[in-house]
C-alpha cells in the first residue's frame, strides 16, 4: 500500500467530514506493518537504558518486547505500539481524570470560572446529555497544562507561570524517552487534550518550546484517533495514522516541527472500551475484571474499582491525548522579548467554544 500524497488540509478535511464517513482503510496502523506498508520499518529501541524494574514500577512491558515503528519519508517519528500493561493504563488515565486536573494546574474552565472545583469531584453526569442537562466539570475538560504552563494566547511559557511537573508522569517520560537515545530529556511542560467523539484539533506545529533538539512525546488513552503527519510546509503530503490506547508516539528532529493535526476520533467497534483496555493481563478476561488486583499487580499502580467505574464510562466517549515537553535547554531562560508565535491554525477542540492551541480559522 502506497502512502497518499495529499497534504495535511486536504486529508484533514477529508477525515473530518461526517455526512459521508471516511474510508479508513488508508490510515496506517503500524500493527499492520508486516501486512504490506513497506514504509514503515522496525526500530530498535535502547533496552538497557531502562531496567526491567524500572519499567516495571511504571507499568510497562520489558522495554525488550516492545515494538517500535519509523515511516520512511518521516525521519525523526517514532511510534511504540501500546507498552503498558493493561493495569497501567488504567492508571494512567485515572491520573489524567483524577489528578492532574486538580489546581494549581491549568485548565480551560478556569478562564469561565477561577474558582472551579475538582473536577474528579463533579463526576460523570447520567442519562442523555440536553440542553437541561448541564454537564459536569469532568465532562467539559477540554485541555489541561502541566509543569510551565504554555498559554493559548501568547502562544508562550513563562517562569513565572509554572507549577511543580507530576513526579510519576516525569518519571514515564524521561524513561520513554531515554529508550529512544535522549537521556538528558527534562519533562518541565505536559499539555493533556481530552477529545470527545466528535473533538478535532486543528493543523499546527509545536515550536513555542525553547529547546527544540529536545524530543516531544505524545502518550494516548482511551478511544482512536487518526493523527496526520505533514512536513515543514503546509503543501507537503502527510500521512494518517492510526493512534489507539496505550500508543506513545514521539517527534525528534527532522519530525519535531512538522505539522500535524487530529481530524477524527474513531470509536471502538460496537461502542465500548478499545482491547488494550479490556483485556486484563491479571485476570485473563475481557468481560468480567473485578479490580484492583493488588494480589498479581507488582507495579503498586493502584486504582480503585470506583475510580475504574468513572474512568471507563469516560473513556466509552471520550480519548485523552498527553504530550510532554522540554521548555529550555541547558544555561536557557526565559528572553524578554516574546518568542515566534507557534505556526499554527486551529479549530476548536470540542464543541463548547473551548478552543485548544492558539488561533482559530
Ligand atoms: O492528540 C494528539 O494526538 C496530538 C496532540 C498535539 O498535537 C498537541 O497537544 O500539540
Ligand atoms: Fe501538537
Amino acid at each position: 500500500m502506497a502512502l497518499a500524497a495529499d497534504s495535511i488540509l486536504t486529508l484533514f478535511k477529508l477525515y473530518k467530514r461526517r455526512d459521508r464517513p471516511p474510508d479508513l482503510r488508508s490510515v496506517l496502523d503500524v500493527r499492520d506493518a508486516a501486512s504490506g506498508y513497506p514504509q514503515v520499518f522496525n526500530v530498535h529501541l535502547n533496552s538497557s537504558a531502562v531496567s526491567e524494574e524500572q519499567a516495571q514500577a511504571l507499568g510497562l512491558q520489558p522495554v525488550s518486547q516492545w515494538k517500535a515503528f519509523g515511516l520512511c519519508g518521516f525521519p525523526g517519528l517514532l511510534l511504540i505500539v501500546n507498552p503498558f500493561t493493561s493495569y497501567a493504563q488504567r492508571y494512567w488515565v485515572c491520573q489524567a481524570l483524577k489528578t492532574y486536573p486538580r489546581k494549581p494546574n491549568v485548565c480551560n474552565i478556569d478562564a469561565h470560572d477561577p474558582e472551579r472545583g475538582d473536577p474528579w469531584q463533579d463526576g460523570l453526569r447520567t442519562g442523555k446529555e440536553d440542553a437541561h442537562r448541564p454537564r459536569s466539570l469532568l465532562e467539559r475538560l477540554r485541555w489541561v497544562t502541566l509543569g510551565f504552563h504554555y498559554n493559548w494566547d501568547s502562544k508562550k511559557y513563562a517562569a513565572q507561570h509554572h507549577s511543580p511537573f507530576p513526579t510519576d508522569l516525569g518519571k514515564l517520560s524521561s524513561c520513554l524517552i531515554r529508550t529512544c537515545g535522549f537521556p538528558m530529556f527534562l519533562p518541565e511542560a505536559a499539555i493533556i487534550n481530552y477529545y470527545r467523539l466528535d473533538s478535532t484539533l486543528g493543523i499546527h506545529t509545536d515550536s513555542s518550546e525553547l529547546d527544540l533538539t529536545q524530543p516531544l512525546l505524545s502518550l494516548s488513552f482511551g478511544q482512536s484517533a487518526i493523527f496526520l503527519l505533514g512536513g515543514t510546509r503546509r503543501d507537503d503530503p502527510a500521512v494518517p495514522l492510526w493512534l489507539h490506547s496505550g500508543d506513545i508516539m514521539v517527534m525528534f528532529g527532522d519530525a519535531r516541527q512538522r505539522f500535524h493535526a487530529v481530524p477524527r476520533i474513531v470509536a471502538a467497534p460496537g461502542g465500548g472500551l478499545p482491547s488494550s483496555l479490556l483485556d486484563c493481563a491479571n485476570c485473563k478476561t475481557t468481560d468480567s475484571c473485578t479490580f484492583p488486583h493488588e494480589a498479581t499487580d507488582t507495579s503498586g499502580l493502584f486504582i480503585s474499582a470506583e475510580e475504574w467505574d468513572i474512568c471507563s464510562r469516560y473513556l466509552l466517549k471520550n480519548r485523552i491525548n498527553v504530550t510532554v515537553r522540554q521548555v529550555l535547554g541547558p544555561g536557557l531562560s526565559f528572553p524578554d522579548e516574546p518568542i515566534a508565535a507557534a505556526d499554527c491554525f486551529c479549530k476548536n477542540l470540542g464543541m463548547d467554544g473551548s478552543c485548544h492551541p492558539d488561533v482559530v480559522l
